[in-house]
């Protein structure tokens, strides 16, 4: 797996308050900074993905490759509560436009994560993000051919253009057609979605392809945890994504496309906690964070606050 950052670099980006080093003290940056990729069985592992090239091709306003550095910082000084190794395993880097072998490097270091039997939790990059993380599980999980795998998306779009080409907005399209041309079912759905947000040729496509989806006007607490039952019901495994502009612009300004309604926090907390609870979850990411739009780190740290819940919850 190839580790990008340098140990210097890494004591740069894991930095913050330090009240002691007894177990009652430690924060994240703590953790991290400590820890040694010897053993990974059950860790956290924590991958960067630094692409601008997926929005950019979207027509959406660029900045998404700085927040794997964003969330990081957010996620410095959160305290823990539950013993976990959590590593950092460094940054895919996408250069310019080249997103196809970005893609395929972060699959790779996805499925190698996998291998060791860790969660890993991809720090976006644009919604393109996804097709990598996606890419990664299907290696993973190669030879398991009757292993039923569903991705469950937060997130205001369904993200199933259809372009000729990769961006942040078909990822979930590049996912049926390798899903397709593979044998394997396609079990996907997306909490969250924004009528005025989503053309009706999308909505379509979403129908056409037996996508569940749930509106963020019905985002109410029964509805979303029937709405994520019902999905985990139907998987063994599961891919979350989350696209923060899934929240309120309110919550959640840096992004490239902000909600005018969006699902309220508790809701998304909810849902993630629910997927943890069930045991099914073998890889997340959180995408869509653009600090250049922030406003005092708020997308940053909700994003941290859902992490650390799919980490330590
Ligand atoms: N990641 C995808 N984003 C949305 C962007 C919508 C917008 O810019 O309004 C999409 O393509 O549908
Ligand atoms: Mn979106
Ligand atoms: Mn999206």
């Amino acid at each position: 797996m190839t580790i990008e950052i340098q140990t210097d670099q890494k004591a740069q980006r894991w930095s913050g308050r330090v009240d002691g080093s007894a177990v009652q003290h430690l924060r994240w940056h703590q953790q991290i900074a400590a820890q040694n990729s010897q053993n990974l069985n059950d860790a956290v592992a924590l991958i960067g993905f630094r692409s601008d090239a997926g929005v950019q091709r979207n027509r959406g306003r660029i900045g998404a490759s700085d927040g794997p550095a964003a969330l990081r910082a957010a996620l410095s000084p959160m305290a823990i509560h539950k013993q976990r190794a959590m590593v950092d395993l460094g940054d895919v880097v996408v250069e310019g436009d080249d997103l196809e072998s970005g893609q395929e490097r972060l699959a790779n270091a996805v499925a190698q994560t996998l291998g060791t039997g860790a969660l890993p939790i991809v720090l976006g990059g644009g919604h393109e993000t996804a097709f990598g993380t996606g890419l990664g599980l299907l290696q993973h999980l190669a030879d398991n051919h009757s292993t039923r795998i569903g991705i469950l998306n937060l997130d205001a779009h369904f993200d199933l253009r259809d372009e000729g080409q990769r961006t942040s907005g078909t990822p979930f399209l590049d996912l049926h057609q390798e899903m397709q041309e593979q044998g394997l079912e396609f079990h996907y759905a997306v909490l969250g979605i924004s009528r005025p947000g989503n053309t009706a040729a999308l909505f379509a496509r979403a129908d056409e392809l037996g996508v569940p989806y749930l509106l963020d006007e019905h985002c109410e607490p029964e509805q979303v945890s029937r709405f994520v039952a019902a999905f985990l019901e139907r998987i063994d495994v599961l891919y979350l994504t989350i696209d923060l502009d899934v929240l309120p612009a309110s919550v959640a300004p840096g992004v490239s496309a902000p909600a005018g309604f969006g699902v309220p926090f508790e809701r998304i907390l909810a849902a993630c906690r629910q997927v943890v609870a069930s045991g099914k979850l073998a890889v997340a990411d959180v995408v869509e964070l653009n600090p250049r739009y922030d406003v005092d780190s708020r997308t940053a740290r909700s994003a941290a606050r859902l992490i650390y819940e799919i980490a330590l919850g």
